[in-house]
């Protein structure tokens, strides 16, 4: 980290949560009520993870964050300015991909980015083409560069889009989405440059519907459900609230079962080959031992981790069904 710049001691120091909303409410027109008194905190230097079914309400959010749309009521601060009326102080210094990248096809990728930079009336002239060969070349694409945008896969193209975000320097990236449509192949490559944005110091905001990729690539997340805030908070402990099963693998499932039922474990349930229940509080090698001392022949016996998809089922009791 740099030196703190008067602009951030203005706003309260580097360690102020980079987005803040309070009671953020959003209203459409015809009625429908998207975003519904949101408290969302984002730490600095988080990879913070929106996640939420389709229809929960992030893209509004999302839109509220940047100044596209009024909120309802409430009130959305974005580096401890107050949005949208800070919008222009604040948003030069916030890349952003929404909603897919707008390219022009018959331009090549380069002419693109130059383009772009041409439009931005911060952008000194002199330093276009070194800052956009930086940019290429900080999402890979310096060889596919000459090539028509038109030409470029999908997971080029968002990569090119991301470049666009990354002209300039910035102290977020708000990503809506930004494996949405990509093959896995594509999608890993823009984890992994999201990963060493994050490393980097950029904190990234991003919006997905898949679990796993929050599970893989974000530090903090947020659960939408319905327009509203299900919990937030840093992903390990997020899903540390669903606590793993306790599952014992054995011939013996019903000697299995009565001994750990003697034992205190709770909700034991019985499958082919494996019981399985809460895990105890204590120190799960006793029960083994226990096991083992009545005779159950224990042919694997652990704590199977809970998952995030494990903890927002515990949350909100309903299965994270991205269709439904
Ligand atoms: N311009 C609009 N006018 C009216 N209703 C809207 C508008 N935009 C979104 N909605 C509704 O608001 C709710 C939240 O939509 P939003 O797009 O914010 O959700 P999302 O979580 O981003 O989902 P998706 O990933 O599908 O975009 C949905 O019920 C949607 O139909």
């Amino acid at each position: 980290m740099g030196p703190v710049s008067a602009a951030e001691t203005e706003v309260g120091g580097v360690d102020d949560p980079v987005i803040h909303t309070r009671a953020l409410t959003k209203r459409y027109r015809g009625g429908q009520l998207a975003v519904d008194a949101l408290d969302l905190s984002v730490p600095a230097g988080s990879v913070f993870g929106f996640l939420g079914p389709n229809g929960s309400g992030k893209t509004t959010t999302i839109r509220m964050l940047m100044g596209l749309i009024e909120p309802t009521s409430g009130a959305a601060r974005l580096l401890g300015h107050p949005m949208p009326r800070a919008a222009r102080t604040v948003l030069p210094q916030v890349g952003a991909l929404i909603e897919g990248p707008a390219l022009y096809g018959f331009l090549s990728g380069r002419d693109n980015l130059l383009r772009y930079d041409a439009a931005d009336p911060t952008a000194d002239p002199r330093t276009r083409r070194a800052r956009v060969a930086a940019a290429l070349q900080r999402v890979g694409l310096t060889a596919a560069a000459g090539k028509k945008a038109r030409a470029y896969s999908l997971g080029m193209k968002q990569r090119l889009g991301l470049a666009s975000a990354l002209l300039q320097p910035r102290r977020l990236l708000v990503l809506d989405e930004p494996t949405n449509g990509l093959d896995p192949q594509g999608m890993r490559e823009i984890r992994a440059l999201i990963r060493e944005l994050a490393a980097d110091g950029t904190t990234v905001f991003l919006s997905s519907h898949l679990l796993d990729e929050i599970e893989q690539v974000c530090s903090h997340a947020a659960v939408m459900a319905q327009g509203r805030l299900v919990v937030q908070g840093p992903v390990a402990e997020l899903a540390a609230r669903a606590r793993g099963r306790l599952v014992v693998t054995t011939p013996d499932t019903s000697e299995a079962a009565r001994v750990l039922k003697e034992q205190g474990v709770a909700d034991v349930v019985v499958t082919e080959e494996q019981v399985s229940g809460e895990p105890p509080e204590r120190e799960p090698a006793e029960l083994n031992a226990a096991l083992v001392a009545s005779g159950v022949r224990v042919r694997g016996f652990g704590v199977e981790r809970a998952s995030l998809e494990d903890a927002f089922v515990a949350l909100t009791g309903e299965g994270f069904d991205v269709a439904g």
